[in-house]
């Protein structure tokens, strides 16, 4: 039997009658199309999977599965490539606005609390979850609903050349970087590295006439964009007024939650709860103040999106357990993240009263020893107790004499042991480290 490779456009009418992609035997929708990854293992011995649970079609990369005699089965070079290509092709499509979040943190609150603001007004699609890298973007382009008006795109990398690669398939018209810090130092080669491999997104808007939201409170960000001509800026000012130079929002509290005030597009002085803490979040709440006044969002829908978010999945969140007290925010973590978040904590919780919980921090590089070292040293500073958990903070943990635990199992079997009457408990650490046994 003879194999022929499926073309893009091909592959792509099939798309428009079969609009719903799956990675994932397992997930895939009735009638709609299977691609075959490969991770650990190759997702080609999946396809037959795959059709027998219903998908109309599969896209496999190896021409042996494609042998099967099944003409559902459709052949490619790269299955990777060809979800990237699909997802190119489909946002080729459309001419509606397209914006990109990257930046070292703070992407997805950034990006859930612009959707949350946008949808006050359009049909919005928004990167489900941390869909962020070449996997994930593609299928965000590729499960984008009829009728969507505001595109959002969540950008991940962890080195450079990535965010290229990702505006090269979304194609922004639209973005913001949320601030230059310390995450993935380790493939980005150091802070120049990261500046420059966050700095592609704006390279792309640049070369293609885009607009840039560019936060003036960040260092770096300002310099980065000039030059730039689609620039617009907003920053925080003590007595807003409607100045030519761009939004000025105030801050009006930080804790216990942030409270905001900005003039609306209306011209009109308007105020915002919010459930988020910190001046960390503070940033990702101007940042959707600023994208929502652009796109036209009137003041009492930027307030009723802003009040309304409440933060999940492991970060910034307030909660209860087994009736201890915790600050979780144990999604991820890197020098900057833990910095920022330690800072809000201690300005609700006193020493004597607090307990931190610190976990490794992953793709550090030559910069972890002394990166361990100075989020301990902040910590102690923070709380009377201090506990370590994870390889990297073994050191550390001797030092300054603190407990050590290899890993969250054998964290949460002693934790839970102890009595935390009155304390506040904070916890953070990389995705590496599944703090979240502590809470099983
Ligand atoms: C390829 C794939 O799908 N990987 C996912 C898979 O990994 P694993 O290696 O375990 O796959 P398997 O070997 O089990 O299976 C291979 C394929 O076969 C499919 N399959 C399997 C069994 C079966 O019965 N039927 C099947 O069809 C299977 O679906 C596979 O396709 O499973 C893991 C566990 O669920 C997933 O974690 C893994 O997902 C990968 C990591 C992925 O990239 N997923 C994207 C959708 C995504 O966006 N994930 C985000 C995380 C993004 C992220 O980490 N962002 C970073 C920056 C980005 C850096 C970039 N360079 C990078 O390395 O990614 C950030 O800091 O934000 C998410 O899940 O949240
Ligand atoms: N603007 C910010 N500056 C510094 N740290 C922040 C900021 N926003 C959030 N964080 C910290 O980063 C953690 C993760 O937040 P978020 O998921 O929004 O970031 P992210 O960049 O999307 O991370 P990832 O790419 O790993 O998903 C939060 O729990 C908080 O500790
Ligand atoms: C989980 C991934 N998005 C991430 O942020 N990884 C870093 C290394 C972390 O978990 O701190």
């Amino acid at each position: 039997m003879k194999l022929t490779y499926a073309e893009l456009p091909e592959l792509y009418r099939l798309y428009l009658q079969h609009p719903q992609v799956s990675i994932d035997s397992r997930r895939v929708p009735d009638g709609g199309l299977f691609i075959a990854l490969r991770g650990r293992t190759d997702g080609n011995q999946y396809a037959a999977a795959a059709l027998a649970a219903g998908a109309a079609y599969a896209i496999v990369d190896d021409p042996e599965v494609a042998a099967a005699g099944d003409d559902r089965y459709l052949l490619v070079e790269d299955g990777l490539k060809a979800l990237q290509q699909l997802a190119g092709r489909h946002r080729a499509a459309f001419r509606m606005p397209v914006f990109a979040i990257t930046g070292s943190n703070g992407k997805t609150t950034t990006k859930e609390l612009i959707a949350a603001v946008m949808s006050q007004q359009y049909r919005v699609h928004a990167t489900p979850g941390n869909y962020n890298n070449h996997i994930g973007l593609p299928l965000t382009i590729l499960s984008m609903p009829p009728g969507t008006e505001f595109l959002i795109l969540e950008m991940g990398a962890n080195h450079r050349g990535e965010i290229a690669e990702l505006c090269a398939i979304g194609r922004p018209t639209h973005g913001l970087i949320t601030n230059i810090g310390t995450a993935h130092l380790e493939g980005f080669g150091g802070q120049e590295g990261i500046r420059l491999g966050k700095g592609e997104l704006y390279d792309f808007l640049r070369t293609n006439g885009g607009v840039v939201f560019v936060n003036n409170d960040e260092p770096q960000l300002a310099d980065m964009a000039q030059g730039m001509s689609r620039i617009i800026p907003y920053f925080s000012s003590e007595e807003p007024s409607l100045s030519v130079a761009g939004l000025e929002i105030k801050t009006l509290a930080t804790h216990p939650n942030l409270r905001v005030a900005f003039f609306s597009e209306a011209r009109e002085l308007v105020e915002t709860d919010t459930q988020l803490a910190g001046k960390h979040n503070l940033q990702n709440v101007k940042s959707a103040i600023a994208v929502g006044r652009y796109f036209k969002v009137p003041g009492a829908g930027i307030c009723a999106a802003l009040s309304g978010y409440r933060p999940a999945n492991h970060r910034s969140q307030w909660l209860t357990h087994r009736g201890v007290t915790f600050y979780w925010d144990a999604y991820n973590a890197n020098p900057s993240s833990v910095g920022a978040a330690l800072s809000s904590f201690s300005a609700d919780s006193a020493p004597s009263d607090s307990v931190v919980v610190l976990g490794e921090m992953l793709e550090l590089g030559e910069a972890a020893p002394a990166a361990h070292r100075q989020v301990a040293l902040q910590a102690g500073q923070v709380a009377r107790t201090v506990l370590l958990v994870g390889r990297e903070m073994a050191e550390v943990a001797r030092e300054f004499d603190r407990p050590h635990f290899a890993d969250s199992g054998q964290l949460a079997e002693w934790f839970w042991q102890q009595e935390w009457a009155g304390k506040k408990v904070f916890v953070k650490g990389s995705r590496g480290n599944r703090l979240e046994r502590l809470l099983d």
